[in-house]
């Protein structure tokens, strides 16, 4: 029996299909745990724009006013969360939506308010939920907010997250889906990233944009114990797997 964590960004989360919820099935006719985590950092700068507030990205990460929070829990909770929960539903596969205040699911801190606001990082998943779930056979669909002890909320990058999740219980593979199938490098799609080449691909701008958290947190996972980490647009292959190879 194998823990899996899949992220999916807000695009992956637009274009699940038939084979996506193939794979979810069979992994659970094998009996493997599964986990969601997903993203919707489009949904979110799409209702900025509409409500016409600006969106300022730094290092891949959206830099996370008080309007800003308040449009990313409404995007993320009102929006991406229940398409999924639906979409899952509508297969027959039972699957319960969360977010950092269902019962202390992701506590955080603030990383620097003075460059990004209110974005955070994790510092504890209650994994004796998500444990919970599993065991009566439910995926859990996990937004990308977190808490503070005393109750703010905060943005967290959703690659973030996953990585933590995928770190805490342990998984034994942690899949980055996104808009790519994988890492591209010189114009080809790598099927195999070492991760002592990940400071190299970040200092030559060989990676950059929303694909640099993403590669550091898969060296986060690995580095804390996740048995594979892939990024690529289908969980039914691997596209690039990050590793020590
Ligand atoms: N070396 C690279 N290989 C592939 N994609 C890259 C690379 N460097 C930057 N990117 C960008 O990263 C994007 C994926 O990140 P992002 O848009 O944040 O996805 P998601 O919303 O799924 O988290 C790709 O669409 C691509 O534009
Ligand atoms: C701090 C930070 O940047 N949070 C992200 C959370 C959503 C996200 O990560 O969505 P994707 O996976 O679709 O990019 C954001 O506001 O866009």
């Amino acid at each position: 029996m194998k823990t899996i964590v899949v992220k999916m960004g807000g695009v992956a989360s637009d274009n699940l299909d038939f084979e996506f919820f193939q794979q979810i099935k069979l992994w659970q006719a094998q009996g493997h745990n599964i986990v969601i985590v997903h993203g919707g950092g489009n949904y979110i700068s799409q209702m900025m724009e509409k409500m016409n507030v600006p969106v300022e990205k730094k290092n891949g990460l959206r830099v996370t006013n008080q309007v800003a929070l308040d449009i990313a829990r409404l995007a993320l909770l009102g929006q991406v969360q229940p398409m999924l929960t639906g979409r899952f539903q509508a297969e027959q596969i039972s699957a319960l939506g969360l977010n950092a205040a269902s019962d202390r699911l992701i506590e955080g801190h603030i990383i620097d308010f003075h460059k990004f606001g209110y974005v955070g990082q994790v510092d504890k998943i209650n994994i004796y939920l998500l444990e919970n779930l599993m065991e009566i056979r439910q995926v859990p669909i996990i937004a990308p907010l977190g808490m503070t002890e005393d109750g703010q909320w905060l943005n967290i990058n959703a690659d973030d997250v996953a990585a933590q999740v995928a770190s805490q219980l342990q998984a034994d593979e942690l899949y980055l889906l996104t808009d790519v199938p994988g890492i591209k490098k010189e114009n080809i799609w790598m099927k195999k990233i070492p991760t002592e080449e990940i400071d190299e691909l970040k200092d030559k701008k060989i990676v950059t944009g929303g694909m640099l958290p993403k590669i550091e947190s898969a060296k986060k996972a690995l580095k804390a114990g996740v048995g594979a980490v892939f990024i690529n647009n289908c969980i039914s292959s691997k596209g690039t797997e990050i590793g020590a190879f």
